[in-house]
């Protein structure tokens, strides 16, 4: 049988999801396949549970550190079965907005089944051949597991397990200091297992600013998470029931492993070769209007590869329908993504790192403001980190990175002002007191007083001025 759409998405997470409910509200025949179930990576093992079990674990640093402010507990007695469970109550609360009847409600066809292209214009799934204007690839990504000798063997978790699991690791050594590893590392820790994070890196967190991981990596070590840099596991065995890994110059013992060390693109089963998709282990290959080689298909989401976030997936689902289902003019933009790396404290960043911006330009000013000179920050005692604010000297942002106390909250001030290229000086406008987000005026107030102490011709001028001011009221 075969069927005509406007539409066929495959995959249906967060990119997959926006294109078909957006497509099918203009009116446009739309079909939507999916191998599992609804929500993607983010719904059920992705961003929902691992925010949730964040918050648990933040709520238990906060018991056990209450004393600060006078307020003396008994160490917090875990139940982790029941954060486990709090974990799925969050995911099931959210979960209706991805349901099968709200997008077959929305007069989307919901096809289940793991189906792969059989020509250029035809997706066979389910003992139906789906032909289409158009064809969106948002098939995401899955964890990459590294060739290690033992692992498989072993056992490991990924994200795809760790949010189900019915008992805690008493350890758990990590691989891979990324967002997932740092996140759940610290979540895991002060739950109460013993954390040990192994980054094949320098540092934690190595896509970021350097000075911010370091803030990050600071926190970790002081709460008494073990943290070993430019490391990796060559093998892995099991002894007395513990897994034993071996990083070549020591050996380390846990209960379970969790593996963080990247993602993979999930396009092997989709047969792309059959329809002129080409593709390379990053993920399939799109020009800037999301167009793969065949200009009929599009790809959007975690299996293009570049920013794999909800919000980026999002935004790319949001160029597809415009170029899919109209007039395929509309491009991406990248150079306002912002993102935020969950740790306490939180990182958040939004364009160019100081690195980056210095080597494009040569008259970048750099603006720096602690948290500790934020009242805001030290009515909460949460003094460590600070906002970095990069800039020309024109006063054009060019990026934007906080550590600290709510730092993905705050950077969307930033976010705005790069959106709309106002300059540095539009951050310094009244803030409330007191308030942390005083941390992004008070950076940005840095501009015209670094530009001030270099003009020492100004500060002659302004001398003179006020000297003669003084001379006249006597
Ligand atoms: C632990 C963790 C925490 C994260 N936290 C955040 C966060 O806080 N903020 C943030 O912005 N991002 C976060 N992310 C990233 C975010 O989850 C992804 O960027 C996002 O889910 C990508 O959406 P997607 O639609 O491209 O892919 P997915 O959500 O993975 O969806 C792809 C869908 O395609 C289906 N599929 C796969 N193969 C086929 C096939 N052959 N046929 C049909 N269907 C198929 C899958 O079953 C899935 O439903 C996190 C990721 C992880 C792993
Ligand atoms: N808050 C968020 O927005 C959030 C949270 C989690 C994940 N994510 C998304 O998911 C993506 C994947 O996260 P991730 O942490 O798995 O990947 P990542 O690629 O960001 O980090 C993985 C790290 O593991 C290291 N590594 C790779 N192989 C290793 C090995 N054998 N031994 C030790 N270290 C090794 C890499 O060098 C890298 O530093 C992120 O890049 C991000 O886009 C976002």
């Amino acid at each position: 049988m075969t069927v005509e759409y406007d539409l066929v998405v495959i995959g249906g997470g967060s990119a997959g999801l926006v294109v078909a409910s957006a497509a099918s509200q203009t009116g446009a025949k739309v079909a939507l396949v999916e191998k599992h179930r609804l929500g993607g990576d983010c719904l059920w093992f992705g961003c929902v549970p691992s925010k949730s079990l964040i918050q648990a674990s933040r709520i238990a640093y906060s018991v056990k550190h209450s004393d600060r402010f006078g307020i003396y507990t008994q160490p917090p007695d875990i139940d982790f079965t029941k954060t486990i469970h709090y974990v799925q109550d969050v995911i099931r609360a959210i979960e209706p907005n991805d349901s099968p009847e709200r997008f077959r409600g929305l007069g989307v066809n919901v096809i289940f089944g793991d189906g792969q292209f059989i020509d250029s214009k035809t997706f066979l799934v389910d003992g139906q051949k789906l032909t289409a204007r158009a064809f969106v690839i948002a098939t995401g990504s899955r964890p990459t597991i590294p060739d290690i000798e033992g692992l498989k063997e072993a056992g490991y978790l990924t994200n795809e397990q760790v949010f189900t699991l019915n008992h805690q690791p008493k350890s758990l050594a990590i691989i891979g200091a990324g967002p997932i590893g740092c996140e759940l590392g610290q979540a895991f820790h002060r739950l109460g297992t013993e954390v040990i994070l192994i980054s094949s890196q320098n540092g934690l967190l190595s896509k970021e600013d350097p000075e911010v991981a370091q803030v990050v990596e600071q926190q970790f070590i002081k709460e008494g998470i073990s943290i070993i840099n430019n490391s990796k596991v060559v093998k892995i065995e099991i002894n007395h029931n513990q897994k034993v890994l071996d990083l070549g110059n020591t050996k380390i013992s846990v209960d379970e492993i969790l593996v963080s060390a990247g993602r993979t693109p999930n396009l092997e089963s989709l047969n792309l070769e059959a329809a002129g998709v080409e593709f390379n282990n990053k993920g399939v290959q799109v020009n800037s209007k999301l167009q793969t080689t065949n200009p009929k298909i599009y790809a959007c989401g975690d299996v293009i590869g570049g920013y794999q976030f909800t919000h980026v997936a999002g935004y790319e689902a949001s160029i597809v329908i415009q170029n899919a289902l109209f007039f395929p003019l509309k491009k991406t933009n990248y150079r306002v993504i912002p993102w935020t790396t969950f740790t306490e404290p939180e990182v958040a960043r939004v364009g160019l790192t100081e690195k980056q911006a210095k080597e494009q330009y040569k008259d970048v000013i750099v603006l720096k403001q602690d948290f500790y000179h934020v009242d805001r920050a030290q009515a909460e005692n949460a003094t460590e980190g600070f906002a970095k604010i990069i800039t020309r000297s024109n006063g054009e942002i060019l990026g934007g990175h906080i550590v600290g106390v709510s730092a993905g909250e705050i950077i969307h001030e930033i976010v705005l002002a790069m959106t709309h290229k106002l300059p540095v000086s539009a951050l310094s406008g009244i803030h409330v007191y007191p308030t942390l987000s005083e941390v992004n005026s008070k950076a940005a107030l840095l501009f015209t007083k670094q530009k001030y102490a270099k003009n020492v011709r100004l500060q002659n001028i302004l001398k003179k001025f006020f000297s003669l001011l003084r001379g006249w009221s006597r």
